[in-house]
């Protein structure tokens, strides 16, 4: 039986991503690019995670979910938010590309949870 706190690989209550993310990118430089995985859910989230030193995010649940409730067209929407989200989090940044997003300093900032 699962009880209730544990979902999947992760326990309830360990570090998110975007706070894990900083010493992971000190401890290997520029010597592997840095994909994060879990947590991001909007594209506030993405640019987050770029600003830390990210090189690319995966997303996993978000896109299941748009899968189960919408099919394709739901993934295309889902995705299309995700980006639009990105766009506007960049142009409230003052980020002009994605290469400029590690000028921001979004390190007190928390994952959002949606869905
Ligand atoms: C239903 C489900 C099954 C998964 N199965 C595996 C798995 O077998 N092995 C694995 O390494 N990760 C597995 N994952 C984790 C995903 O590959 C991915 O790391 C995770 O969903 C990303 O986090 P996010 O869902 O918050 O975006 C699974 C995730 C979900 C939602």
């Amino acid at each position: 039986m699962v009880s209730g706190g544990i979902k999947g690989r992760q326990l309830a209550g360990s570090i998110t991503t975007a706070e894990a993310l900083p010493a992971v990118v000190t401890a290997v430089g520029a010597r592997v690019p840095v994909l994060v995985d879990g947590g991001i859910r909007t594209g506030e989230d993405v640019l987050r995670a770029l600003a830390l030193g990210a090189a690319a995010v995966l997303v996993g649940r978000p896109v299941a979910r748009a899968l189960r409730t919408g099919g394709a067209e739901g993934v295309r929407v889902a995705l299309d938010t995700l980006r639009a989200e990105l766009e506007l989090a960049m142009a409230l940044g003052g980020v002009p590309d994605l290469a400029a997003a590690t000028t921001l300093d979004l390190r007190h900032a928390t994952e959002t949870p949606r869905g």
